[in-house]
């Protein structure tokens, strides 16, 4: 069965956080190919200032030496708010129902997912691999969780990754991976306070931010 992995995102900017999980994910899940699909209108995120075009840009150039890695550029192609749901279903209609997807998510993002679009349907058209974000395990993700996306992650949850090899969509699994306490907030944040952000990203998107001179 054929497997693709999706790492959805503002990469607002893209940084080794991002492209360690990707990695250690599709190795431990056995994908061979991850989606890199930057999110054009973030539903969950309404100031976003840098534009779509230069953080797919960004993401372009922090992916192009890994074969594996594509960057996805359909939700720029779409008008209005990026809803996963709709990504899923573009991604289908290209695929086929019988290819095995895999969205990538950190806990902090699962947190929320119950407020996500139409969010009862994502498992359908995938399966879900959870990663812990640094400062938080298994037992403390349990415990933020609404009621209702416990029961829903108790449901669908599996330990074993072959099942996600095995089926087309349905699962949720939790992997462990390099815990690396980056975020895309704390590099913004570095670049306006003229801070070094090297080893947290790669240098040609260091270099793309200083020529566009964005975050200033
Ligand atoms: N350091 C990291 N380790 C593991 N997962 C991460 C890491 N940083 C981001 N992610 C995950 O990657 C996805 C896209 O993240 P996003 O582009 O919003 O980056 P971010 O660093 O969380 O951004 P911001 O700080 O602006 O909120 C989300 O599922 C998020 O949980
Ligand atoms: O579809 C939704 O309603 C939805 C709500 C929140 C986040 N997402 C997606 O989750 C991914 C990570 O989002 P973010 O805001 O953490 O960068 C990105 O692909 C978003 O489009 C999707």
């Amino acid at each position: 069965m054929k497997t693709i992995g999706i790492l959805g995102g503002t990469f607002n900017p893209i940084h080794y956080g991002h492209l360690r999980m990707a990695q250690e994910l599709a190795d431990d899940l056995h994908i061979d190919a991850i989606h890199f699909i930057p999110a054009a209108n973030p539903p969950h995120k309404n100031s976003v200032t840098i534009s779509a075009e230069h953080r797919a840009a960004m993401v372009d150039l922090a992916i192009s030496n890994n074969p594996h890695f594509t960057l996805d550029v359909r939700e720029l192609n779409r008008t209005g708010t990026s809803y996963t749901i709709d990504t899923l279903l573009s991604l289908r209609a290209e695929l086929g129902s019988d290819a095995s997807l895999t969205l990538f998510m950190g806990s902090d993002a699962f947190t929320q997912f119950n407020s996500w679009h139409r969010w009862q349907e994502i498992l359908q058209h995938c399966h879900i691999a959870l990663v812990q974000r640094p400062h938080t395990n298994k037992n403390q993700t349990s415990k933020l969780l609404p009621k209702i996306l416990e029961e829903f992650l108790h449901t669908h949850y599996t330990e074993n990754g072959e099942d996600l090899h095995n089926s087309a969509a349905g699962y949720i699994t939790m992997r462990q991976v390099t815990a690396l306490d980056i975020s895309s907030t704390a590099i913004r944040e570095a670049f306006k306070q003229q801070a070094s952000t090297r080893y947290l990203m790669p240098d040609s998107v260091i270099d793309y931010i200083k020529t566009h001179q964005l975050y200033k």
